[in-house]
């Protein structure tokens, strides 16, 4: 099955790394506006079919939507990053315009595709596909849940000490810094709640540590992050296109889950062939109760930025 990652830079490119390597999609087409940048970006990854013994063709295209004809699914990379000291909000202005052009693009020729929104800032990114496309809620999925939940997995692993794939977790609510809500109450290790093992101010800095898990990365790296970005959208995109039916937290159009409507924001989905195939509503307590509140009012407040744009 063929998929299409626009935007060939750090994390378009490690998606398609992953997704080739893991076998995940027979084909992947990889668009960019860079003249050469998406053929030369392809071409590494091809050569290294050999060495990791995958059979995925991967292609690059500058700017060239019939090439993405057909695609099952598409991943939207495309905009640009945040610096070291910005919040993902400030990226709107630029990143905006980008995805909406990107989108009307890549449904002229994909016109049954499940659309993957990465750009950010993301929550917002995806509402503005979402609305300026009319597209069924089921097939416009923000990638952002499935991010924060591996590095709250990691950030608890290494407060335990124990291997992240033994820690059940997951982080709903917006995409952003102050936005997300690590479910610290139902994590657990093997089963076992991690307040078990861990103390309430060790929990306290867990959660305030995968918060600005983004944040920390870019001020170490110069720019945002890209490997596990990239390998969390393969995550993805694996459920969709062999219809694995995975729980993962992301960003979709709520219509009166969580007590919420009219934005998209971050819930746990459950991910199949079509996309998202349902909404799982888990039962917060008071106090996620009024944090899940409180971020989808900061969500809805950036999707008024929009107006002009969808007008
Ligand atoms: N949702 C998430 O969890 C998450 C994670 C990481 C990064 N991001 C976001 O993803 C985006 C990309 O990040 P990156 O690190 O890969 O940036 P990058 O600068 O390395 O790559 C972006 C690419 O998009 C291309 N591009 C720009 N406009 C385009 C257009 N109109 N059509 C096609 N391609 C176009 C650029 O040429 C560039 O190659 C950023 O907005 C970043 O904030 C989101
Ligand atoms: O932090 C960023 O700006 C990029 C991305 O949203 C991330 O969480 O890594």
């Amino acid at each position: 099955m063929k998929v299409t990652i626009v935007g060939a830079g750090n994390v378009g490119a490690t998606c398609a790394d992953v997704i080739s390597y893991r076998g995940i999609a027979s084909e992947v087409v990889l668009l960019d506006i860079k003249e050469g940048f998406a053929e030369g970006k392809a071409l590494d990854i091809m050569q290294c079919a050999t060495n990791t013994g995958f059979n995925t063709r991967v292609t690059g295209v500058t700017n060239d939507y019939s090439k993405t004809a057909d695609s099952k699914v598409v991943v939207i990379t495309s905009g640009i990053p945040r610096k070291p000291g910005m919040t993902r909000e400030e990226l709107i202005g630029i990143n905006a315009g980008i995805v909406k052009t990107v989108v009307e693009n890549v449904l002229v020729y994909s016109p049954d595709a499940i659309i993957v929104v990465v750009s950010n800032p993301m929550d917002t990114m995806t509402y503005l596909a979402l609305k300026s496309t009319g597209l069924p809620k089921n097939r416009i999925i923000g990638m952002g849940g499935a991010l924060d939940s591996s590095r709250f997995r990691t950030y608890l692993s290494m407060a335990l000490g124990k291997p992240a794939n033994d820690i059940s977790a997951m982080v709903i609510g917006g995409h952003g810094d102050t936005t997300m809500i690590p479910l610290t109450r139902l994590a657990s290790y093997n089963g076992i709640p991690v307040s078990q093992f861990l103390s309430e101010d060790a929990l306290e800095k867990v959660a305030a540590d995968t918060m600005v898990g983004g944040a920390t990365l870019t001020g170490l790296l110069g720019t945002s992050a890209w490997y596990a970005p990239g390998a969390s959208v393969a995550y993805l995109v694996d459920s969709i296109l062999n219809d694995q039916k995975k729980m993962i937290a992301c960003s979709v159009f709520v219509e009166g889950e969580y007590e919420q409507n009219d934005i998209c924001i971050g819930v746990p989905c459950i991910i199949g062939k079509n996309g998202v195939e349902e909404i799982v509503e888990i039962e917060l307590n008071d106090k996620e109760k009024a944090v899940f509140a409180k971020s989808a009012v900061a969500v809805r407040a950036m999707n008024d930025a929009l107006k002009s744009i969808l007008a």
